[in-house]
């Protein structure tokens, strides 16, 4: 295996780009965030947040019709569409030109999601971050990853990567296979874990911050929120991708002494992005 790039704050610094004193919510993006399914509103819930939380200017959700009020209730700042089925979503349709899409938390495995995941795909252009069940329904079918924008970011937990490029018998296997997965695609894999390696071709970042503390439900759907507004801001997505790990682990690193690995919840992940901002500045 390669020497992996070591992401601590002088590799983030390099790369992070501090908020223009002259800027307005039009010009600090605007993000799309597509999943939600009945029962799973909360992942969209908790990706939008983040995804504002994250110095987004503007940020949109498109989800099954089930979700308007409670994303509506719990994040009024989230502007909502909605599709025309109630649990699940059918058809993706928006009226404006997002400058990144994050497509998959609790959007489900529906046979009409996998349809509409399809036809998605087939004409977007915009940068994308792809997460959870819309990786569980590419890994199924593979014919569609040549539709993928260049550098499309994908966030696998270790099991939706075994979807994606079959079983391994090392770690050393792992890699390898990650890594011509991302060569042959051109995308950059954020293969999430503890810690969690961003992979981009040959070179290979491994982060330094976070902790078990967030090995706790929804964690993974707040990265793709953030993520994505890094994305919508202008950030390569390499850089996004990069930034927005090192972030999200940060925020476990600042919350745990307050709240110990039990307490922590992916609403604190969210809670302490400010403050994760703030160190960055110090
Ligand atoms: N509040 C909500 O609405 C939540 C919705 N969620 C959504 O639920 C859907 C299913 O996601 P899941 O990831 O639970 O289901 P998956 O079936 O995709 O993955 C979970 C399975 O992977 C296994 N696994 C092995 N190694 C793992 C690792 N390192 N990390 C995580 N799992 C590992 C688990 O044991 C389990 O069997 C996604 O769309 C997700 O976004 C979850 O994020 C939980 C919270
Ligand atoms: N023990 C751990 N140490 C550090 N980070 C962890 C640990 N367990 C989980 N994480 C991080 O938490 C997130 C979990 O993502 P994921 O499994 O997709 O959760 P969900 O789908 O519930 O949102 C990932 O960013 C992962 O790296
Ligand atoms: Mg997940």
């Amino acid at each position: 295996m390669k020497v992996a790039i070591y992401i601590d704050q002088p590799e983030i610094l390099k790369r992070y780009k501090p908020v223009n004193s002259h800027t307005h919510k039009g010009i600090q993006g605007h993000a799309l965030i597509i999943g939600g399914s009945y029962g799973k509103i909360g992942a969209v819930s908790l990706s939008s947040k983040a995804c504002l939380k994250t110095g987004c200017g503007l940020v949109t959700v498109f989800i099954p019709r089930c979700g308007y009020k409670i994303v509506q209730t719990a994040n009024p700042e989230v502007m909502v569409l909605t599709d025309l089925s109630v649990k699940y979503i059918t058809r993706i349709a928006f009226d404006f030109v997002p400058q990144a899409i994050g497509i998959g938390p609790g959007i489900g495995r529906d046979i009409e999601t996998h349809t509409a995941l399809h036809r998605f795909v087939k004409t977007n252009k915009t940068p994308l971050v792809i997460d959870a069940d819309a990786l569980t329904i590419l890994s199924q079918n593979q014919q569609w990853l040549t539709f993928l924008p260049e550098k499309t970011i994908l966030t696998p937990h270790q099991k939706e990567l075994e979807r994606l490029i079959g079983e391994w018998d090392s770690v050393a296997e792992k890699f390898e296979k990650t890594v011509a997965f991302s060569k042959q695609n051109n995308f950059v894999i954020v293969m999430k874990g503890a810690p969690t390696y961003i992979i981009d071709g040959e070179t290979i970042y491994k982060n330094t911050t976070g902790n078990a503390a967030l090995a706790t439900a929804g964690t993974g759907d707040v990265l793709t929120g953030m993520i994505t507004s890094l994305l919508a801001q202008s950030y390569e997505p390499v850089d996004a991708a990069i930034l927005g790990v090192y972030l999200h682990g940060l925020t476990a690193d600042i919350a745990l002494p307050k709240t110990g690995y039990q307490a922590f919840i992916a609403s604190d992940v969210i809670k302490n992005i400010g403050k994760a901002y703030l160190s960055l500045e110090k």
